[in-house]
């Protein structure tokens, strides 16, 4: 990061450990009951205050216009609704996958809004920025609450979770999964049960989005069929990433050793809590 950042933030990965469709509203967005921990491996992002209230982007990301960048939306977005005239610097080292299912860009939002929220001095409660990402996508408000929770609606209601923090190995298939693209899919189940908390957490979890996802995407299928059969890996979000968890690092370590070497992947603890949280804690909040 170069020196004139004022303020470095990680933009953690996400998992859904579980995800069922339970229904569709009328504007197309799924109802989903789904279970959200954080990885400790993340996108680093950059932030600075500029006078002039411009946002600038100074590290362009392939094939994503400017404009279009979710850093930049979430700047612009906070600006407009806080009336802050301020404006920022933005760079971002990116490390995750785009179109993973690990919601990279709904991190990479999560925190410019937290961040800058910071840096301006806009005092902007968890809530207030929460239902700003949400206008940007359904897995922003997650990040803003930074807690490991059950998630209904379409993302946006929370219900943290005590959960275990396992290691997690993660596959990640040489594929852009586009979310809308899935949920758009006429074989995609919806009509999944709606189930209680307690029912939810004890059952066997398993991905509403995976046999449409294998359907459609070759990479995903021979991905899976490369992975070591001694591990039961499962669909995140809406792809393209599969996840295996283990108790002990050694082990996860180990099972990522086994990958054909064609196929990528890499091991992370599993978080109860954001890295964004604690690191924005450890400069005073
Ligand atoms: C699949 C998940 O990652 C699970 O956590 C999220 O539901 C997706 O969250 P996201 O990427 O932030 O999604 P958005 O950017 O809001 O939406 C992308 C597209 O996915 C579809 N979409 C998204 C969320 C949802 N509950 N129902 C949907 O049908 C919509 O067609 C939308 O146009
Ligand atoms: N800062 C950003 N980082 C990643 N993708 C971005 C960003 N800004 C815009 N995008 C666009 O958003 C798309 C989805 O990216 P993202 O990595 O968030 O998908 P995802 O991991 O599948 O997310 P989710 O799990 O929320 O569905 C990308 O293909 C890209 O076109």
């Amino acid at each position: 990061m170069p020196a004139q950042a004022e303020l470095v933030l990680p933009a953690p990965a996400k998992l859904n450990l579980f995800l069922h469709v339970i229904g569709q509203r009328e504007d197309g967005y799924h109802h989903l009951q789904t279970l959200f921990q954080f990885l400790d491996y993340s996108d680093e992002i950059g932030l600075a205050c500029r006078q002039d209230g411009q946002i600038i982007l100074h590290t362009p990301l392939a094939g994503v216009e400017g404009k279009d960048n979710l850093l930049v939306r979430a700047a612009k977005r906070l600006q407009e609704q806080s009336g802050c005239r301020l404006g920022a610097d933005l760079w971002l080292n990116k490390r995750l996958p785009q179109g993973a299912g690990l919601g990279g860009g709904s991190s990479d939002a999560a925190t410019v809004l937290q961040g800058l929220n910071r840096l301006w001095q806009l005092n902007l409660s968890s809530e207030q920025l929460a239902a700003l990402g949400l206008q940007l996508g359904a897995d922003v408000p997650v990040f803003i609450h930074g807690k490991a929770a059950l998630a209904f609606g379409v993302g946006e209601q929370l219900q943290p979770v005590d959960l275990p923090e396992p290691w997690f190995v993660v596959a990640v298939p040489p594929v852009s999964i586009s979310t809308a693209a899935v949920f758009s899919d006429p074989n995609l189940r919806r009509n999944s049960p709606k189930l209680s908390a307690d029912q939810l957490l004890s059952m066997p979890w398993r991905n509403d989005c995976e046999p449409v996802v294998l359907a459609r995407y070759p990479q995903v299928r021979r991905a899976l069929a490369m992975l070591p059969a001694q591990a039961e890996f499962r669909l995140t979000g809406t792809g393209a990433c599969l996840f295996s968890g283990f108790a002990k690092k050694e082990d996860a370590d180990r099972m990522l050793r086994l990958f054909a070497v064609e196929l990528k992947g890499f091991v992370a603890k599993g978080l109860n809590r954001s890295p964004l949280h604690h690191r924005l804690k450890a400069k005073g909040a």
